[in-house]
């Protein structure tokens, strides 16, 4: 649904993207990770039409990038919000939508729809200038999403978002995919990758250099979970806490807590430390994981 192949860009001396290959398919979420200037913009930049590599290509739904064709399957929301200061909320998001291809009662409607999904019902008719932040962030995100692309590019949508603002977006971005979206999606926040399901691709000088399953890319990365018991825990020799080393160590514990039978009633708590990026990016540069792209 998305294939970036062998792509090249320098600004001057910088090689932005050197060899950067990708393939994200209909319905799968790909959490694209790296440290601050790996060139996960300048790939998005490239994929949406808005710079042309110096080699290589990339095809969105089968369109090759910079055309018409691609730009109308292909919806993305920047870091930085890109919008009309001193219009509204809706008509920022009925421009978009009418440059997408929406018309008339389809645009009220995804407008309608997308709102309510986002709770941006009550933050419509202001201007957008007066929206914080991470509202307009919001509104932000939302013109991707109008015209149901087939290709999804989120870059950092969560980023200043309350709790719940935080859960409606990442339930709208699982709900694209489930309809076949291929979703591409930046963060440096591994949990929301657990929580959107999404497979990795870790990006670092200018190429993808591992890319699986999170199953395939955790594996070996420090996390636990430790399930605190009124009196001993269940085969834990004694002590109250049950320690589970594991990289996804909220399933880990979710099997544990699955065979308790009547001592689950003991149960005090249960305490998850998720392993970070940095830890995913450490284990990467030391070697240890042998899948790489
Ligand atoms: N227009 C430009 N002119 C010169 N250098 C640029 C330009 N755009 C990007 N770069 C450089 O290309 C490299 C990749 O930048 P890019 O913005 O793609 O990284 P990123 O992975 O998106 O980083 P971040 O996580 O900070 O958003 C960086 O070294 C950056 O300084």
């Amino acid at each position: 649904m998305l294939d970036a192949s062998e792509l090249v860009k320098r600004f001057g001396p910088v090689r932005a993207l050197d060899g950067f290959d990708l393939v994200v398919s209909a319905g799968e979420v790909c959490g694209l990770v790296g440290h601050n200037g790996a060139g996960k913009t300048t790939f998005a930049r490239i994929a949406c039409g808005l710079d042309r590599p110096d080699s290589g290509r990339v095809l969105v739904a089968g369109a090759e990038a910079g055309g018409w064709a691609a730009q109308s399957r292909i919806g993305w929301a920047p870091q930085e919000p890109a919008l009309y200061p001193t219009a509204t909320a809706r008509e920022n998001l009925r421009l978009f939508g009418g440059l997408a291809g929406l018309r008339r009662a389809r645009l009220r409607t995804e407008i309608a729809e997308v709102a309510a999904a986002m709770g941006l019902e009550g933050l419509l008719d202001r201007p957008v200038g007066h929206l914080s932040g991470g509202q307009q962030r919001r509104v932000q995100t939302a013109t991707a999403l109008l015209h149901r692309p087939p290709v999804l590019l989120l870059d950092e949508p969560t980023v200043g978002a309350d709790p719940e603002t935080r859960q409606a977006l990442l339930a709208v971005v699982r709900a694209r995919a489930l309809e076949g979206a291929a979703v591409c999606y930046t963060t440096h926040y591994l949990p929301e990758l657990i929580e959107l399901d999404a497979t990795l691709a870790v990006v670092s000088g200018g190429r993808v250099i591992a890319r699986g399953t999170r199953q395939e890319l955790l594996t070996g990365l420090p996390g636990r979970a430790v399930l605190t018991f009124d009196g001993p825990a269940p085969g834990g020799g004694g002590a109250e806490a049950l320690v589970i080393a594991s990289a996804l160590p909220a399933e880990a514990a979710a099997e544990v807590l699955a065979t308790l039978g009547p001592d689950a009633r003991r149960l005090r708590g249960v305490d998850i430390t998720q392993p970070t990026l940095d830890d995913l990016y450490r284990h990467i540069a030391s070697g240890e994981l042998d899948r790489a792209a």
